[in-house]
């Protein structure tokens, strides 16, 4: 594997790749990885010829009270499991080279950008969809992967993608899990033991959504009580988004009908957000996912 840093240095790499007819898979990240993020690798080095994996910790989508300058970092040790993972290539620039001058361009989908995780954090999924078009200008990659568990990013890009008829497939890959359920998360190494152990009711949040819902209940007001009320029985938790939409546009849904519907969870323990989701088939006591 190759680490490479500036934008210049990975065009030319690929360049040759791409005269050659190879693919290219993209898989960004901001680092400090675990074994979801090897997923999405894992599925790259499967469905393509050159895998690219990036590393960047984008200033544009942390709010001011967010967590940038914390952010958890590893170079060393991502770059060693990276290897072990088969990536070709390594992008990890600077903020410098990705932003020389302060961007004045903005990709940002306003109405899908601007609810659920969105309202939470103004601003976030407009720095995520403007540097992932930067990131997709400058790899041109055939596929690029991203997680079901950030599952409003996922849709948001693929809406961007479609929208602006940008020439890469996206790929959603389904939510990696620690052995209690809880999805994994660079994040969740900020939770206290004890928020840790409290945590694991996010994913059983999940399931109480899908027995409300197999039980006959209709109302997406009722679930989404029951769900926040499931949650609030945990002391630590602080649910903030709880809520049932439309798996594809994200809106609300009238009434829970024959089709698929997501739950989307966003939940606080102490400074550290978690998020989680399910789409779930009513009639049915299992779950798809949206592919
Ligand atoms: N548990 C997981 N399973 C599958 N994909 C995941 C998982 N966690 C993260 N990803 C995906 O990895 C990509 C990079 O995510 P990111 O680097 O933000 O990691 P993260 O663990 O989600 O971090 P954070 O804790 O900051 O949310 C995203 O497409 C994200 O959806
Ligand atoms: C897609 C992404 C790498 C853009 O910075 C980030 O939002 C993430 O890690 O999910
Ligand atoms: N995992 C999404 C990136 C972020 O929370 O900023």
């Amino acid at each position: 594997m190759k680490t490479i840093t500036t934008i210049a240095a990975l065009r030319a790499a690929l360049a040759e790749h791409r005269r050659a007819g190879k693919s290219i898979g993209l898989v960004p990240t901001m680092g400090y990885l675990h074994v979801g993020h090897m997923e999405l690798v894992r599925r790259a080095r499967s469905e393509n010829h050159v895998v690219v994996a990036s590393i960047f910790v984008n200033p544009l989508q942390f709010g001011p009270s967010e967590d940038l300058a914390k952010y958890p970092r590893d170079l060393a040790r991502d770059e060693r499991m990276l290897e072990e993972g088969g990536v070709d290539f390594l992008f990890a620039p600077s903020v410098a080279d990705m932003y020389p001058r302060p961007m004045e361009t903005v990709v940002d989908l306003p109405k899908l950008g601007s609810e659920l995780e969105g309202a939470v954090r103004p601003g976030h999924f407009a720095g995520v969809a403007t540097v992932v078009s930067k990131l997709f200008n400058i790899a041109q990659p055939d596929r690029a992967y991203f997680g079901e568990k950030d599952f409003q990013q996922l849709q948001i890009i693929r809406r961007m993608v479609e929208d602006l008829a940008q020439p890469v497939a996206v790929v959603g890959v389904p939510t990696v899990r620690e052995d209690d359920g809880l999805a994994c998360s660079s994040r969740n190494i900020y939770l206290t033991a004890e928020e840790r152990r409290a945590a694991a009711i996010v994913p059983k949040a999940l399931d109480e959504a899908e027995r409300l819902i197999a039980s006959g209940e209709s109302d997406p007001g009722a679930v989404e009580k029951g769900v926040t009320e499931f949650l609030s029985s945990e002391p630590l938790a602080r649910p903030e988004v709880v809520a049932l939409r439309d798996p594809d546009t994200l809106e609300p849904i009238g009434k829970i009908g024959d089709k698929p519907v997501l739950l989307l969870l966003f939940v606080r323990f102490g400074t550290t957000k978690l998020l989680d989701n399910r789409v779930i088939a009513p009639n049915s006591a299992s779950y798809a996912k949206v592919a």
